[in-house]
């Protein structure tokens, strides 16, 4: 319990130093990140055996090849798909593609290596150079505008995975080579970073790409996205942090470990600072794992079984010409007129979430567009931008969220044609807000009960009567008055009354108007309350 209670303790400390690590310009951060990317191909690298979408379900050692496995006499086949996919990525960053690359061997032994070596680009990578823009604008960094200039994409094999057992004592390791051989992409940035909102940026900016290109699932959790980060200070050399799972690890590594090396270099400890070195994250600290003069041989050497990739010009400009509008782009579109989307809500529409979401960017893209140019076309003008906007991006998904209601089948019972209507209901105050929340609810929970099965399009008049939402538009002024007067002596006394007309307590004025939204359900628009209370007791101010 003790020892439990001063590691507790020790971790909460680390917790905190890491917490309260501040960036001084005096010992400058430089940063360069290596991120490999499993790309999403339908078979792996160089077999037949199926590049599973589902690791974390999948049987050990169930999409494996006697390729994959390293029997001997096997020969690998390079996977075209896994070249066009490293072709998209490489357009998109701007980078040069290589006329002609090619493959090499990186020797090590390991277990969950059965070949003894990796299949990577070493000497000729498939592109080098190309950057990437972090904005002010866009990607909330500190600076207007920086560029995080690119070394180089290689295409690479996966390797296996060990897990360790403490089998009666006897430290057991299980090999699952179901990832052995997936395709990797390596992207090499330059050591261009000089702060962690940067590094943070263009972790999410790049992730977003590779899954707005389709490429990769681009999730850290499943290690679909592996990020290591190389740092140093002052000139002194780079270490590299390895073993980083998640966003808040790359983040806590790096302010502990840029910590550490300011510690260092203030009380003249250098020494260990002069050769490169790896670290580990162990989750509170980095560990030093192997440093320059322990740093294995690789014997890298041109791969003799496969040969170079020789691309014909017109398959790049062929792909160029296809390929997709980039992310910032689109934001920028979506941010200007006619839709001038906040820049949350422009996010919303073009960055994915992980796979548990209700919808993806671009599926709710197009409807939210599509929505969009129906409305205009209902009310014969640009629409006020903010309604879609509200009901789509806010009170749609919400619901869909609320109800685990895939976007996908939604839309089978509220085409955009439909939504655009409902809109015209809530924009000509046929409806007010509050019955269209209800109103909108009601349907996708109506959909939910019959399983998602009962795809018949709604009748939103039918509905509005059945369920008298109609907005009282011509409210009755006596009808209005004698409500608001039964309010007034439901709920107020005398200092009430005196705070309220005096303006000492103004918000008591909402107070009413609530009652009264209360009780007219919504449908009574809070502004004709307003007006009438203030006539009623001779509100001036
Ligand atoms: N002075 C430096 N400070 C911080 N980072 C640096 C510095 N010099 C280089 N880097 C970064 O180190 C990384 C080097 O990656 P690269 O893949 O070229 O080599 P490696 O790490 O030796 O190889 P491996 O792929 O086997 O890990 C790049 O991200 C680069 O930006
Ligand atoms: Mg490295
Ligand atoms: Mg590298």
């Amino acid at each position: 319990m003790l020892r439990f209670a001063r590691c507790y303790s020790l971790a909460r400390s680390k917790a905190t130093q890491i917490q309260s690590t501040v960036f001084r310009p005096e010992y400058a951060l430089k940063c360069g990140l290596e991120i490999h990317t499993q790309l999403n191909t339908k078979n792996k690298l160089f077999s037949q055996s199926t590049n599973s979408a589902t690791p974390l379900l999948d049987v050990p050692n169930h999409h494996t090849s006697f390729y994959d496995v390293a029997l001997p006499g096997t020969q690998p086949v390079l996977n075209l798909e896994a070249i066009l996919f490293a072709m998209k990525l490489s357009l998109s960053l701007n980078s040069q593609v290589n006329m002609v690359s090619q493959f090499d061997r990186k020797h090590y032994f390991y277990g969950d290596q059965p070949q003894g070596y990796q299949i990577t680009q070493h000497y000729r990578p498939f592109a080098r150079g190309g950057k990437v823009n972090l904005s002010r604008e866009l990607d909330g960094i500190d600076e207007l505008s920086k560029d995080i200039s690119i070394v180089q994409l290689q295409i690479e094999q996966d390797t296996g995975k060990s897990h360790y057992t403490d089998a009666d004592k006897d430290v057991v390791t299980l090999v699952d080579l179901n990832r052995s051989n997936i395709p990797l992409i390596e992207l090499v940035t330059n050591p261009d970073f000089s702060d962690i909102k940067q590094v943070k940026a263009f972790i999410k900016k790049y992730q977003n790409l590779v899954r707005h290109l389709h490429i990769s699932s681009g999730d850290l959790e499943t290690g679909a996205m592996r990020v290591d980060v190389n740092l140093s200070i002052n000139g002194f050399a780079r270490v590299e942090l390895k073993n980083l799972p998640n966003t808040s690890s790359i983040i806590n590594a790096i302010k502990y470990e840029y910590q550490r090396q300011v510690e260092l270099i203030s009380r003249g400890e250098t020494d260990s600072l002069l050769e490169p070195e790896t670290r580990g994250w162990t989750g509170s600290s980095t560990v030093k794992l192997r440093s320059k003069e322990t740093t294995i041989d690789y014997r890298y050497m041109p791969d003799p079984e496969l040969p170079y990739i020789n691309l014909a010009p017109d398959v790049i400009s062929g792909m160029a010409a296809s390929m997709l509008e980039l992310p910032d782009d689109i934001m920028r579109m979506l941010m200007q007129k006619p839709f001038q989307l906040s820049l949350k809500d422009a996010k919303i529409l073009t960055y994915n979430g992980n796979q548990n979401d209700m919808y993806n960017h671009e599926a709710l893209r197009s409807y939210y567009l599509e929505t969009f140019h129906e409305f205009s076309k209902l009310i014969g003008k640009h629409s006020s931008a903010k309604l879609p906007t509200n009901w789509i991006i806010h009170e749609f998904l919400g619901d869909l969220n609320k109800l685990q209601v895939p976007l996908g089948k939604a839309q089978e019972i509220l085409p955009p044609a439909v939504f655009a209507e409902f809109l015209r209901l809530l924009y000509t105050d046929t409806i007010s807000p509050t019955s269209g929340k209800l109103l909108l609810f009601y349907i996708l929970e109506n959909f939910k009960q019959s399983g998602c099965q009962d795809s018949s399009i709604p009748d939103l008049p039918k509905l509005i009567k059945e369920f008298e939402l109609h907005a009282i538009t011509d409210v009755d002024s006596q009808e209005l008055m004698t409500l608001c007067n039964d309010i007034i002596a439901q709920h107020t006394d005398d200092a009430f009354i005196r705070n309220l007309v005096s303006g000492k307590k103004k918000t008591s004025l909402k107070f009413l108007v609530g009652q009264g939204m209360r009780q007219s359900q919504g449908r009574i628009k809070a502004s004709e309350f307003e007006k009438k209370f203030k006539e009623i007791l001779n509100i001036q101010w």
